[in-house]
């Protein structure tokens, strides 16, 4: 099948078709165990939608999600809320330093029954059966907002809905987004402004088949291919113009990298627009954190001085992403400083051409150095990190 897809076309474009959007899939697998009416068409086939699945028909007392954010977060609230028997929720040792205290302070105040197993406010955590006693929370949004999605998936299945208010700012706001949207869409009642987020209870549902649009995240690795090459055009599918995905963000950021998208029927046809980019490329990526490895790395790649910020999440990630990208980019003769927030980079007149870059089981830092072989004789270690994502990632790549 791959080989079809990936054919070059006779217009010279090569074509790619990226499975589905984690983030969509994970969020509509809660859903989906909540009503048991839900088919899904173009599921993920990334680790992180495969681990959750299991244990969403798994019968064990003991569940291992290993490095699935998403999983651990939204099966925190799922179990808290739902479980009839004690479930030991646990992860990789990368999971278990990742924090999850915000969450289950929220969980808490609804009067569910959470006991951290080793370090308080990490997983592993035990969940406990009970019967919830309130449907209002407060709670920090300014951590991730998996915590806050993790509570709207499970909230229309709560007796009386759930009043979500925030005491702080929001941050990564499109995942919210996509949240809501993905459950209005479905029939859910959801009123969200500034300062707080409302939840209908649901308890009648139809039977509905919905289909995962492609990951935009995933794609995001060939525009960065795409603006560090003169003459590739590729085809990505299946992608659309109102996409509830914020990385779909991509066609704005990367036009000024000199990348052009034009959306023809379900695909995007993405092009270099031979439009150099001048200057430091300054963007805050609050809304889209998991673009920042790619977007760094093209502006190494590019030659042009970066300043992002919006950052401050990356560093709880599946690694601090801020020092591993500081370590990686230096490797290749760039200058790069970061703090809490940010990250500046300027580049060396010429790259390394030999260096070895780790990838500290992080996905992106694999997929997000590997446009850099238009350019240099990289090599990445642990390639095989691609799976929390992307496991066709080498395959569709190298067939470009
Ligand atoms: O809800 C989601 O699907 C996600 C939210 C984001 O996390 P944070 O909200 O922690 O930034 C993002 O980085 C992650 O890859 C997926
Ligand atoms: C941060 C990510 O995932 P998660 O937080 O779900 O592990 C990611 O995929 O970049």
């Amino acid at each position: 099948m791959n080989k079809i897809l990936q054919q070059k076309s006779h217009k010279g474009e090569h074509r790619i078709s990226i499975c589905g959007s984690k983030s969509e899939s994970n969020r509509l697998l809660i859903i989906q165990a909540l009503y048991n009416k839900l088919n899904i068409q173009n599921l993920s086939t990334s680790d992180d939608t495969q681990v959750l699945k299991a244990a969403l028909s798994s019968d064990k007392d003991l569940i291992d999600i290993h490095h699935a954010g998403t999983a651990m977060r939204f099966l925190t609230a799922y179990y808290a809320c739902f479980t009839i028997k004690t479930v030991t929720l646990t992860g990789s040792e990368r999971m278990q330093q990742r924090p999850i205290k915000i969450l289950v302070d929220g969980l808490l105040q609804l009067g569910a029954k959470i006991e951290y197993i080793n370090n308080e406010g990490y997983p592993p955590l035990k969940i406990y059966p009970v019967k919830l006693k309130q449907n209002k929370l407060n709670i920090r949004a300014d951590t991730s907002s998996q915590y806050i999605s993790a509570l709207m998936l499970v909230a229309p299945k709560l007796k009386e809905g759930l009043q979500i208010n925030f005491t702080s700012k929001i941050t990564s706001l499109p995942y919210l987004k996509m949240t809501q949207k993905l459950m209005q869409n479905l029939g859910f009642e959801i009123n969200f402004d500034s300062k707080s987020i409302n939840i209908k209870p649901k308890n009648h549902f139809e039977t509905q088949t919905i289909k995962v649009e492609s990951d935009w995240s995933s794609a995001s690795y060939y525009y960065s291919l795409v603006a560090l090459s003169s003459d590739l055009k590729l085809n990505l599918s299946t992608f659309k113009n109102d996409s509830l995905q914020g990385d779909s963000k991509l066609v704005d950021l990367y036009s000024s990298l000199g990348v052009k998208t034009t959306f023809k029927g379900d695909s995007i046809i993405l092009e270099n627009s031979n439009k150099t980019p001048l200057g430091v490329y300054s963007q805050n990526l609050n809304h889209t954190p998991d673009l920042a490895q790619t977007i760094a790395v093209t502006c190494l790649g590019l030659g042009i001085s970066c300043q992002l910020s919006g950052l401050h999440t990356l560093k709880i990630k599946e690694t601090d992403r801020l020092v591993a990208l500081k370590n990686e980019m230096e490797k290749f003769g760039a200058s790069v400083q970061i703090d809490n927030d940010h990250l500046h980079m300027t580049p060396p007149k010429t790259l390394n051409s030999n260096p070895t870059v780790n990838t500290y089981n992080d996905h992106r830092m694999a997929m997000a150095f590997a446009p850099l072989k238009t350019k240099t004789n990289l090599i990445i270690r642990d390639p095989e990190v691609v799976g929390k994502s992307y496991p066709e990632f080498w395959k569709d790549f190298e067939n470009i």
